[in-house]
């Protein structure tokens, strides 16, 4: 099958998932020159990302990339083959940033960084407009430094504010990749390069965002001679002779990756529960008795050491409507709506020869609206995850788990490319999300109605919402 490329440049994942329904969850599709398959059910998903998880687990380095990403992309672990290199610095991230053990030890930083965003909202202007994409961007920022660097957000010489938008720039250029007609007409990158080539063209963005922590590194290193092993990120790296090219790419990566999909799925989530004003009130109201039991408890232990107006992560196993609000965001909001895969070797997929060298995208976001697997897939029910019924075989019970196991629900992805993050978003996802709505009351700005407030996407290798989402708010008694 063949298809126009402009029309899959603005929003692929929907163009995408509207083919699959007229012409079946598994296609093959001709993008200008080449041949790319794309799945779009839980089937097809499970085939590739289980089944064939060692044949097609490979990325495509699109001509653009090359083009403008020369002397970083050798250094990728998101776009880089699974090898040695990908595999080391998978292993690097899961003992020293990600894994379990780390997610332990980490708790009290990522609860004090809440603290601080509840702390920074209650001293703004109640009446004034609330960027909630960018508040979470910058805690998730904060959180980033202070693992990586042992520092407040102060401590890089760019604002948040810029840093969100160079974050986007980077995703919108890596995302469209493969979506670009020089991409599929490789004279067209010599011509025309592989995007802006503006202030804003992804190599200056790379280097400006690099540029505001070059400076920690160069001190640290200067350091770190004399006095040896420190005991963040950083010095972990620099412990592993890391240059620091390879350092900063791979910071980069993990910072992109780590707070746009983070600030996006809770701006999603924040969206959708202003427009279904019950599914808020009923998440205010499980939030009110499950602070009000802990806080009982404590007082039984007479442990009156912590704020109990707080939410902690001890609160979270508790909240069974947070979950399922963040699972239907999940569903309908994937932030990351595709996944962009490559045959490293031929297999037969599902009865079908997918020669080496193909690349192969599994629309997440279509699996997540499949009107087979999901009853009234449009709507915002965060109640199919709580119930049990099952009958007509539609509804979803509370056993779907985003873990990569079940593949009705794969925000993060299956298999061996699944995303190392999981942990810290499990744990910052509902942590960010709760304390927003227990501590806030939150309302349109003057004149909105619920139907005016837009849900519409911009795609980029996240999906933002566009326009941004802007609340009034006002501090609960
Ligand atoms: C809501 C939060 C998040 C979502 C929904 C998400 C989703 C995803 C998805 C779908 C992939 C691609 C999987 C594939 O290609 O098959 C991915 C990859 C990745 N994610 Fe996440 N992610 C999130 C948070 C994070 C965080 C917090 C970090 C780190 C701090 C992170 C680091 C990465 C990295 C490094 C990769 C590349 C893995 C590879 O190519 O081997 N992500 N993520």
């Amino acid at each position: 099958m063949a298809c126009n490329l402009r029309a899959l440049m603005h929003a692929p994942h929907s163009t995408l998932a509207h083919l699959a329904q007229t012409h079946g969850p598994l296609i093959s599709l001709r993008l200008g020159q080449h041949q790319t398959i794309i799945a779009s059910s839980s089937t097809t998903a499970e085939s590739i990302l289980k089944t064939h998880d060692r044949d097609l687990s490979g990325r495509v380095i699109h001509p653009s990339y090359q083009y403008h990403l020369r002397g970083f992309i050798e250094h990728s672990l998101v776009w880089s083959q699974p090898n040695d290199q990908w595999r080391k610095l998978r292993r690097i991230l899961h003992s020293e940033l990600l894994g379990q053990r780390m997610m332990k030890a980490q708790a009290w930083i990522r609860e004090k960084k809440v603290v601080e965003m509840v702390n920074g909202l209650k001293e703004r202007k109640e009446g004034g407009v609330v960027d909630v994409g960018q508040v979470v961007f910058e805690t998730m920022l904060s959180l980033f430094c202070e693992l990586v660097f042992s520092c407040g957000l102060d401590g890089l010489e760019m604002s948040g504010s810029e840093l969100k938008k160079d974050v986007w720039r980077f995703m919108e250029f890596m995302g469209k990749g493969g979506f670009r007609m020089q991409d599929h007409v490789p004279f067209l990158v010599k011509l025309f390069g592989g995007g802006k080539r503006d202030n804003n063209s992804v190599g200056l963005v790379m280097n400006r965002v690099i540029r505001s922590w070059e400076g920690i590194i160069t001190r640290r290193r200067s350091m770190r001679s004399e006095s040896g092993r420190g005991s963040d990120f950083l010095d972990i790296l620099l412990g592993c002779g890391y240059s620091d090219i390879e350092i900063n790419v791979f910071l980069l990566e993990i910072l992109a990756a780590g707070t746009d999909t983070t600030a996006t799925t809770i701006e999603w989530a924040m969206s959708e529960l202003i427009k279904h004003p019950k599914s808020m009130s009923k998440l205010n109201q499980e939030l009110q008795q499950v602070v009000l039991l802990h806080q009982e408890q404590q007082e039984q232990n007479q442990d009156c050491s912590k704020d109990v107006q707080i939410i902690r992560e001890s609160h979270l196993p508790h909240l069974h409507h947070l979950h399922a609000c963040i699972n239907e965001t999940f569903r309908l909001h994937p932030p990351a709506p595709l996944l962009p895969h490559y045959a490293l070797n031929s297999c037969q997929l599902m009865g079908y020869e997918i020669p080496k060298g193909y690349p192969v995208i599994v629309n997440i976001w279509a699996i997540g609206r499949d009107p087979e697997v999901w009853k009234n897939p449009l709507e915002f029910l965060p109640e199919r995850f709580c119930s049990n019924e099952d009958k007509e075989g539609y509804w979803c019970n509370n056993k779907v788990e985003y873990n990569g196991s079940d593949f009705r629900l794969i925000p993060f992805g299956s298999g061996r490319r699944m995303c190392p993050g999981i942990g810290l978003a499990e744990k910052v996802v509902p942590l960010i999300l709760a304390s927003l709505v227990h501590g806030f009351e939150w309302r349109l700005t003057d004149g909105m109605e619920l139907e005016d407030v837009q849900m519409n996407a911009k795609f980029g290798l996240t999906m933002k919402k566009d326009p941004p989402l802007l609340l009034l708010h006002k501090v609960k008694n």
